[in-house]
């Protein structure tokens, strides 16, 4: 249940019973070939496998490595959420439970989980900060179409981290009738496990999409770090291949030496929040502080505890991306590659972008693109507006 120092379950004593029930359930269903064919059976519906593509102007424009994006935008309701939605709905349907409570910052998570319950018949209630409810407007208007309730948080700085604490004070009151479909590699053991188990499916697909396109590993793979699920996913399957670099990419808000970033590798420190020990963004007192983002996906005050160990023993490395330069590759994919990226996949292009220009023609830099951008395009105009 943990990842060296990392992890655990630090929670009431009213919730252990359900964690257990949740672990039993998972090692019993993760043993099951059954279960993993029934996974597996959702691949069509989710658009799987993910396109891994060649972005050629990108590669031309940095002048190194071969840049290749993975296209989990391509998926099924527009990023990677829907692969961790999946395997928890079929999670929560061999629970026996009928309630499905989620939290959502990017809104991208909260339409995977509302598009899975109306597939799967489920109750759909989505916790989303009053901000986030404002900047991602689209998918607010999607997850209600699709049948989902959304409750706007008010307290804290009604972001991610207060739709979590929101969701997880629901859970305790129903946890007979309900689970909670968390949306990232957060929380309290078992959950990083499992959503890490649901999310893999990512690097699996480069490791053998590239050794079939050119014959090798890649030489880093890169994705943008908000909770952690996606990268968590990209890098997963290539943790025990030295020679292929995992570089995580952070928000870097208004600058990592101003108190406006959300980039928790790099300036948090360990620490105890939503169930889990982690690196978090939190005052000497141990109360969370205020983040900022551009990208409401990214804009969290703590990190998956698999990350934290993973920097903590050296294996992948963690930089961060400020929001001009988020908004710099936003505008550099979408002009060169004619794909909008939603602003946190922008992170992860604006990361590996500089990394690939630093590396030899011969190698290959591999980019998580985890979501598309129509969710972000109106909070673009208006950034460029107030210029
Ligand atoms: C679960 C809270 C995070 C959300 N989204 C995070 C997100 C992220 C960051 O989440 P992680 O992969 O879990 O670090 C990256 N890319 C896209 C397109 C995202 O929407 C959401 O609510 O949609």
């Amino acid at each position: 249940s943990r990842f060296g120092i990392f992890g655990g379950a630090y929670v009431a004593e009213s919730l252990v019973d359900c964690l257990n029930e949740l672990e039993a359930a998972y090692i019993e269903a993760s043993n099951d070939p059954a279960f993993w064919k029934e996974f597996e059976d959702m691949y069509g519906y989710m658009n799987r496998p993910s396109e891994l593509y060649l972005a050629e102007r990108l590669t031309e424009e940095m002048g190194g490595a071969k840049v290749w994006l993975k296209r989990e935008d391509l998926n099924h309701t527009g990023s990677h959420k829907i692969n961790n939605a999946v395997g928890q709905i079929l999670l929560a349907k061999r629970l026996g439970k009928k309630r499905i409570i989620a939290e959502t910052g990017a809104g991208q998570h909260g339409v995977a989980t509302a598009t899975v319950c109306a597939k799967f018949g489920m109750q759909c209630d989505i916790y989303m900060g009053a901000e986030d409810v404002r900047r991602q407007e689209l998918n607010v208007f999607r997850i209600k179409m699709l049948g989902g309730n959304v409750i706007p948080v008010t307290s804290g700085s009604q972001t991610l981290k207060d739709a979590v604490n929101e969701a997880m004070r629901d859970w305790v009151t129903r946890l007979d009738s309900t689970h909670y479909l968390i949306g990232s590699a957060i929380g309290p053991h078992p959950f990083p496990t499992i959503v890490r188990d649901f999310q893999r499916v990512i690097g699996r697909e480069i490791k053998s999409q590239l050794q079939e396109k050119a014959g090798k590993l890649p030489d880093a793979v890169v994705a943008c770090v908000g909770g952690g699920s996606n990268a968590i996913g990209t890098f997963y399957d290539f943790i025990g291949d030295e020679g292929v670099r995992l570089v995580g990419v952070e928000a870097g808000g208004h600058g990592i030496d101003t108190n406006a970033h959300s980039a928790t590798l790099s300036k948090g420190v360990i620490g105890v929040v939503h169930g889990a020990s982690s690196y978090i963004i939190q005052s000497k007192e141990g109360q969370l502080t205020p983040t900022h983002s551009i990208s409401a996906g990214l804009d969290y005050n703590s990190v998956g505890p698999e990350h934290s160990h993973l920097k903590y023993i050296g294996r992948a490395e963690y930089i961060a991306a400020d929001d001009f330069q988020c908004l710099s590759a936003f505008k550099m994919v979408t002009q060169l590659e004619g794909i909008i990226p939603a602003l946190e996949s922008s992170h992860a292009l604006w990361g590996g972008m500089q990394l690939a220009k630093t590396l030899p023609k011969d190698q290959d830099v591999v980019i998580c693109l985890s979501g598309n951008g129509a969710k972000d395009v109106a909070e673009v105009l208006l950034t460029l507006k107030n210029k």
